[in-house]
């Protein structure tokens, strides 16, 4: 029943209920990856069906093609879509400036691409995710397979000249093998706690031979719509300079979220 999902569980539901309500009919949305971005998927999927919502989707990963295609959204490569109206997705940290932490789910590369190619990136989010200071979040950086150990060898070093705080790297397993995301690649997690410059770090890495991507999302997050276990969400517009408050009643008047609980 929807009374036995925890607070955070709500709070990210909130979230991506009060982001769907910024897509509008005929637009090219992006579609995230992970447990909020899965809620979102599922709200405009409820659109869809039942308000007739016209969008054409973009998703970030294969999990996220799989659930919009059963919830009902018609899914196009990015493509075919060349640019994107709104990419809404999830976070694994963002901090005052809307800088972000994102590859949790091992699906950073396409997230970026993505939300790059669109006129607005929205990030939906539990309040757990906010920081002061990116880092405390291991931070993924895709790297192709071969020679992934001299890779991994070059970053630590960089990470020592760059005097970075906590120098710990290791790649990200998925049982016995090493994680592969969808594009072949594999993954190792920074474990830094602190990351003093952000902006040079992701360049710096990005320069490195063997790596493709880093999950740091500088400049590129436009909104955050922040949820709470109590069902208040508030939007924070980079843009804008605002802070909107809103309260979302999630438990009694939600088909989606009774019937899906349920
Ligand atoms: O970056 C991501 C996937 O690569 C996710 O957006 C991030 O890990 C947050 O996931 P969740 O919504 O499950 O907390």
């Amino acid at each position: 029943m929807a009374g036995e999902l925890s607070p955070i569980d709500k709070a990210k539901f909130v979230a991506a209920k009060r982001a769907a309500d910024m897509v509008e009919d005929g637009m090219r949305v992006g579609l995230g990856t992970g447990s909020t971005a899965a809620w979102l998927v599922r709200c405009l999927g409820e659109m869809v069906r039942e308000d007739g919502l016209k969008i054409k989707g973009v998703p970030t990963s294969t999990r996220t093609a799989e659930l919009a295609r059963e919830v009902g959204i018609e899914v196009i490569s990015l493509d075919e879509a060349r640019w994107l109206d709104i990419t809404i997705d999830g976070a694994d940290e963002f901090d005052g400036d809307l800088n972000l932490i994102k590859g949790g789910g091992g699906a950073l590369l396409q997230e970026k691409i993505v939300a790059t190619a669109s006129d607005q990136m929205v990030v939906i989010a539990d309040v757990g995710k906010e920081v002061e200071t990116l880092g405390a979040f291991p931070l993924p950086v895709e790297v192709i397979p071969f020679g992934w150990q001299t890779t991994k060898a070059l970053i630590e070093e960089t990470l020592i000249s760059m005097d970075v705080l906590g120098r710990q790297t290791s790649l990200r397993m998925n049982g016995e093998v090493p994680f592969m995301t969808d594009e072949g690649n594999h993954i190792i997690d920074l474990h830094l706690s602190r990351i003093g410059n952000a902006r040079q770090l992701a360049m710096v890495l990005n320069q490195m031979p063997g790596v493709v991507e880093n999950g740091l999302f500088i400049d590129i997050c436009d909104v955050v719509v922040v949820g709470y276990g109590d069902g208040r969400v508030e939007l924070r517009d980079i843009n804008a300079g605002t802070i909107e408050e809103d309260r979302l009643d999630f438990v009694e008047e939600d088909n989606l979220f009774t019937d899906l609980m349920d």
